[in-house]
Parts: structure tokens; sequence; C-alpha cells
């Protein structure tokens, strides 16, 4: 490699993803809530060799590529086959001494693989990922057949890296009698060494509907819990509104908004696990628009904040304290509210209540207190 090189990766995503069905193609399709497409251009644009990531993408693709990559992507129009995308890339690229071709259809690309393809290009013109074979090969499809041999083969991956100038020589006298599945063999024909690097099981190809729950399976998720606490008033002359439930009863709680403790103070517990801050951070008392307000909407804006970061709610257990009324009646209401307000199913939701045995400010019914502790799974890098 020159002194003065410059990197750029393609990602090959204008297949149309046949055989793993779907209702988008599979490049588009989400794993663990994101675009499968998103996950290598991450890798490539935020790993410091890489000058720039082309996205050759399907005809008509540009919003979805959009939606999953930024307004900023570059892309580029594919064609009918994996080569014919290739090419476009290739033409598009400007000013790049080498580049590195890489499926979208293998999300899970780690920078090590990365630095490992471009110090092979500091002395090759080709290198690629390999692994071992580890089953039997066999010959045959009613009976077997031969035994082929497996200490000297290797399942091929990508990214695939090049001079430029190699694979531009590969595909211009590339004779479209047959096709090419990958680009290593082609700039091989031309008798380029390929050199052979390290490949990685995170790598896998996303090919065949299972394939995405083998996917999912690699994303590493942490999980969060925290906890939340509230404390209201109660008032004669107020609704008493508790775990999202209207609950007849002779006083009600005093608050700026319906003062509904239970879910105020599941709302804290949510936004804990994932450090924003609390209730008072994104519903200001001293803003006039939730003088009143249900609070509902409060316990929905932090499960949408958890879900921005594509994280799940695991399970929220509530404890509501006071003398009065009893919860009893109006544990599976509230139960059930939670859960739909939460998109969670019943048995993730647990309320419980008690009493203070008369003691403190509970006991006395001058107020009620509750208590919520919500577990929460987050996706980090893949595992
Ligand atoms: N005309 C094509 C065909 C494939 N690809 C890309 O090449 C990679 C590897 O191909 P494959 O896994 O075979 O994807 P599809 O061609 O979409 O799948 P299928 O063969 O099942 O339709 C994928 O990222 C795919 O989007 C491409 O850019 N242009
Ligand atoms: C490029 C490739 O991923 C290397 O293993 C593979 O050849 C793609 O094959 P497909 O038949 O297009 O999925």
């Amino acid at each position: 490699m020159t002194q003065a090189h410059r990197i750029v990766a393609i990602i090959v995503a204008a297949g149309t993803g046949v055989r793993a069905g779907g209702s988008v193609p599979k490049q588009y399709a989400r794993i663990a809530g994101r675009p499968m497409v998103a996950y290598s251009y991450d890798a490539f644009s935020t790993h410091p060799a890489i000058a720039e990531t082309i996205v050759i993408i399907g005809e008509g693709q540009q919003a979805l590529a959009a939606e999953s990559l930024g307004s900023s992507v570059r892309t580029v129009i594919g064609g009918t086959t994996r080569r014919e995308s290739v090419a476009n890339g290739l033409a598009a690229i400007t000013d790049a001494t080498h580049v590195l071709v890489h499926d979208a259809a293998r999300p899970f690309l780690s920078a090590e693989v990365i630095d490992s393809l471009v110090l092979a290009l500091k002395t090759r013109d080709a290198a690629i990922p390999v692994l071992p074979v580890t089953d039997t090969l066999a010959r045959g499809t009613v009976l077997l057949g031969d035994i082929v041999p497996r200490a000297d083969l290797n399942r091929v991956q990508t990214p695939q890296a090049f001079s430029v100038e190699a694979l531009r020589a590969a595909h211009a006298v590339w004779l479209g009698d047959e096709e090419a599945t990958d680009d290593a063999q082609m700039v091989r024909r031309l008798g380029v060494g390929v050199a052979l690097v390290q490949g990685s099981a995170m790598l896998e190809k996303v090919t065949h509907p299972e394939d995405f729950a083998a996917a999912e399976a690699r994303v590493a998720y942490e999980t969060r819990t925290a906890m939340g606490f509230d404390v209201h008033r109660l008032e004669t002359g107020e609704e008493l509104w508790l775990g999202g439930v209207l609950v007849p009863h002779d006083k009600g709680l005093s608050g700026h908004s319906d003062a509904d403790v239970a879910l105020h103070a599941l709302t804290d517990a949510l936004l804990g696990t994932i450090a924003a801050g609390d209730i008072g951070t994104h519903f200001p008392p001293s803003d006039p628009q939730w003088k009143g307000a249900d609070s509902a909407q409060f316990l929905q804006h932090a499960a949408k904040l958890i879900a921005d970061k594509r994280g799940r709610i695991d399970f929220v257990d509530l404890t509501i304290m006071c003398e009065a009324p009893k919860i009893g009646p109006h544990r599976a209401a509230m139960t059930a509210r939670i859960a739909e307000l939460l998109g969670l199913t019943l048995d993730r939701v647990s309320v419980k209540a008690t009493t203070t045995e008369r003691l403190g400010f509970t006991g006395r019914g001058e107020g009620i207190a509750a208590q919520a502790v919500a577990t929460v799974r987050v996706p980090g890098a893949p595992a």
C-alpha cells in the first residue's frame, strides 16, 4: 500500500433477498430493532482507516436507505447481480487507492476484521476473511458419495479488500459467461495473489428466514434495573387517580398533574434505566401545559425513550403505600392499564400494595407513596 492511500468501503445492498423472504429486502429488515444494513455501515463509518462508505442500493430504495442510514448516506444504484452492483460502486469511486467490498447481509463486522484486511493490503493487492470448514464434506444427493478433504478448504466471507486497480481490472475483463459469486475469485483469475486473514463467526451471512433469529441472538443486550419513588398529598375535593385508574375515595391526590403517584414512580423507574433524568426533567411542574395532565402520557413518554434506544421493557414492579383506599379491588384494573400503556403482557406487570401500619404520613392518611422497579434490556454492541 502506498503512503497516499485512501480506502473506500462499498456495501452491496441491492439484492432482493428472495431466500430470506419478508416484506422488505432483508438488508432493511430489523435486527434488534435496527435495519441490518445499519450495522456494517456504522462499523465502516466509525473506523479510522475508512475514508468513505458507499452503499449500493436497489432501484427506488433511496427512501428506505435514508430512513435506515440517515439522509447524508452516499448511495449508488446497483445491478441485477451482485457482481454488477459491485461494478456500479467501483465506477462511482473517483479518488480511492483501495476498496473494501462488503455484503449488507453480514451485519456484524468488527473493527478487528477491518484492521486485519487493511494490514494485509500493505503487502498484497487483495485480502479476504476466511473461516475453516468444521463439518465433514461429502458429495452425493441421495446416497453418500466421496468425502471431500477439508483441511485446505475455507469458508469465504466479506469484506473483501482490494487495490482499486486490481478490482477494476478484474471487472473490466470479466466475460459474463458465468456469474462470479464474489470478487476475490475474479481478481485471482487475473493472477492476483489473494491473502487470507482470520474471518469471524459473527460475520455469518443472513440468507434464510431462520438466520434472522441467529443474528438477533448475536446482539448483546445489557440489562438495566432502576427504581422510582414518589409521594403526593391526599386532599378532599380531588379525584384519586392511581395506577392509571380512577379509584372511588373520599379524598384524592393533589399535584400539578393528575398526581397519579403510582404512574409517576413507574415513569421515574423507566427513565432511570436509560439514565434519562426524572419526570420533572421532562415535564416540569412549572410548565402550565402539564396542569391536570393525564400521567399516562408521562409513562408512555418514558417507554418511547426506551424504544428509541431499541430497548425492551422486561418487567415492572410497583408498590403502593397507603392505609386507604384498599388497592386489592383495583389491582387487576391497574395491572391491565399499565400493561396497555407499556405494551406489555400482564405477566410482566406487578402491582402490589402495603400499609405502613398506621405509621408516618401514609399511616395517618395524609398522603400516598409509591415505589417502582423497572428492568429493561438495551442492545449494545454485537456480543
Ligand atoms: N443484484 C444484487 C444482488 C445481491 N446484492 C447484495 O449482495 C449481498 C450478498 O447477496 P445475497 O445474500 O445473495 O443477497 P440477495 O441477492 O438479496 O439474496 P437472494 O439471493 O436470496 O435473493 C447482499 O448484501 C445483497 O444485497 C446486491 O447488492 N445486488
Ligand atoms: C460474497 C459472498 O458472501 C462470499 O461468501 C457470497 O459468495 C455471496 O453469495 P450469494 O449466493 O450471493 O449469497
